[in-house]
């Protein structure tokens, strides 16, 4: 009997391929970038090949390293970035342009366009979502419109889309085009109560349904991988942060975590009823398991987070490796009264406002190396917390308590620093490497290797906490100050 779950987690700046124990315990990982590739200020893109080479090259590192076989592994399961969106020959699997990622601006006219044509209402209340550059469907009509002949072999059946899981599963399994509801719910192009494409939407946006793949649920078997995993089954699909919620055992309404990698991406379950919200997050899919109802989610996404301090490491060279922004932080008491608001990519939740852009404000020549690093780890909690406001707003639920996980959770001051400024606990897992962990139980249920949730549960333990330690006068003195600084971003683009 296969002793092992896996799971292929295609994340913005890296693919990374994981094999589970029945305990949830990591037993084997590879892991290797890609490239970021910048055509213009506010473009960015990643080539669907060289993702595709990387995951076959992790999925036989981690097969290597550790000895397993494949006849060991009772299913895969697939995460992915979402809303990074490609086109791609259906006859051949040639891309017909790079993937336009989710943090991409290119889209803002085709969205302002849109909303001039009052697309605002139409596409909020059956995708749940405000009408950004942050979507597959303005991305993918981008493609149509730019890339010459594309939209005509669209039309004639040529030319297939897909999100990264997509891409995956289709390479994997050398020809299912499929994807699951949690990715579909970020295209701007599926219905959240039907859970299928709506024509209304698709005409909206000039897309035709030939290029869309089948929407599935986010644990059944898709088909069986070739090449090194030979015949396992294909068997869970969900995007990266609903797969964090997953794998943080976040399955009754009312539980939620918080994901801190590029962005920041906290998640709430709300039941089988999807919540509107009017506080600025998404509704959105959270999970569905085979015939099982669909579980939703409101969403507060969050562009730049773990983003900010690559940009401090690679743009400004100010240190050599993400981690050691801590050491920099700690090398100053506090902020010294500077604000760094990253709106690289305009600000997502809870402003969506695609004109403001990033500044650094209170400056003096009081300010060194050490005030910036903090202020830019600052930024992650203060973004935080303007989310969690917003969900506490919108579900009626005031969270006791932040499961997290993600690359920046290991970061000792910016965790105290995050219980500080929201003011109720952080509890990190003892698995933190949750994403890949939701895949791989999506994938494990779907073929009986887990059979309840309780199974799930039980492998959930708590490894650290930070409780508060802010007085509230200090918490909310800074927070005021966060959101004078926010406001001095807007209107920066301008038409
Ligand atoms: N100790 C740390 N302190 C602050 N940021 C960190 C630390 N370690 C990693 N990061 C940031 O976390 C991100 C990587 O986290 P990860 O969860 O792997 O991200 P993703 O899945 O988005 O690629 C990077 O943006 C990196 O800069
Ligand atoms: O790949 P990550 O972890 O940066 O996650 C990206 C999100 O899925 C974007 O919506």
């Amino acid at each position: 009997m296969a002793k092992y779950a896996a799971a292929l987690d295609q994340g913005t700046t890296s693919t990374r391929f994981m094999i589970f124990d029945h305990h949830g315990q990591v037993v084997a990982m590879d892991q290797k970038e890609h490239e970021q590739i910048y055509p213009k200020p506010g473009w960015v893109e990643h080539n669907p090949l060289e993702i595709w080479e990387r995951t076959q090259e992790v999925i036989e590192g981690a097969l290597r390293k550790s000895g397993i076989s494949p006849k060991e592994i009772a299913a895969v399961g697939i995460t992915n970035q979402r809303e990074t969106t490609l086109l791609w020959e259906k006859a051949t699997g040639k891309p017909v342009y790079n993937a336009i990622v989710w943090q991409d601006t290119r889209t803002d006219k085709i969205c302002n366009d849109l909303a001039a044509e009052g697309g605002q209402d139409r596409l909020r209340p059956k995708t749940g979502l405000p009408l950004a550059t942050y979507f597959s469907g303005p991305k993918i009509r981008w493609i149509l419109e730019n890339v010459p002949g594309v939209r005509e072999r669209a039309e004639r059946g040529e030319i297939l889309f897909g999100t990264m899981d997509t891409w995956i599963i289709w390479n994997l399994t050398g020809g299912v085009h499929v994807t699951d509801v949690t990715n579909a719910s970020r295209t701007l192009l599926m219905n959240l109560q039907t859970l299928d494409w709506d024509d209304e939407l698709l005409d909206l946006l000039g897309i035709p349904r030939a290029i869309l793949p089948q929407i599935r649920s986010s644990s059944e078997v898709y088909g069986y991988a070739r090449g090194a995993l030979e015949g396992v089954p294909v068997a869970g699909d969900l995007g990266d942060q609903q797969a964090a919620l997953f794998g943080q055992a976040c399955y009754d309404p009312g539980e939620a975590k918080n994901t801190y990698g590029t962005g920041c991406f906290m998640l709430l379950n709300t039941g089988t009823t999807p919540v509107p919200s009017q506080s600025g997050l998404l509704t959105t899919l959270g999970y569905k398991i085979g015939n099982a109802p669909a579980v939703y989610a409101l969403e507060g996404s969050i562009a730049i987070t773990g983003a900010l301090v690559q940009w401090l490491r690679d743009n400004l060279k100010m240190i050599e490796n993400s981690r050691d922004i801590e050491g920099l932080a700690r090398t100053v008491e506090d902020n010294g009264g500077i604000y760094f608001v990253p709106a690289f990519s305009g600000l997502f939740a809870p402003y969506w406002r695609s004109d403001a852009r990033g500044i650094i404000v209170g400056l003096t020549r009081y300010i060194n190396r050490g005030h910036i690093a903090r202020a830019a780890l600052e930024a992650t909690a203060y973004q935080t917390r303007e989310v969690l406001d917003a969900m506490n707003r919108d579900s009626g639920i005031t969270l006791t308590a932040l499961k997290v996980d993600g690359g920046m959770v290991y970061n000792q001051l910016l965790m105290q620093f995050q219980a500080d400024i929201l003011g109720v606990p952080v509890i990190r897992p003892k698995v933190a490497e949750t994403t890949s962990l939701g895949a791989a139980y999506a994938a494990g249920l779907a073929v009986g290797f887990w059979e309840t949730f309780d199974e799930l549960r039980a492998n959930w333990g708590k490894d650290t906490e930070w409780h508060p330690q802010m007085s509230p006068e200090l918490r909310e003195k800074l927070y005021a100050g966060w959101k004078k600084a926010v406001e001095r971003t807007f209107g920066w683009v301008e038409g």
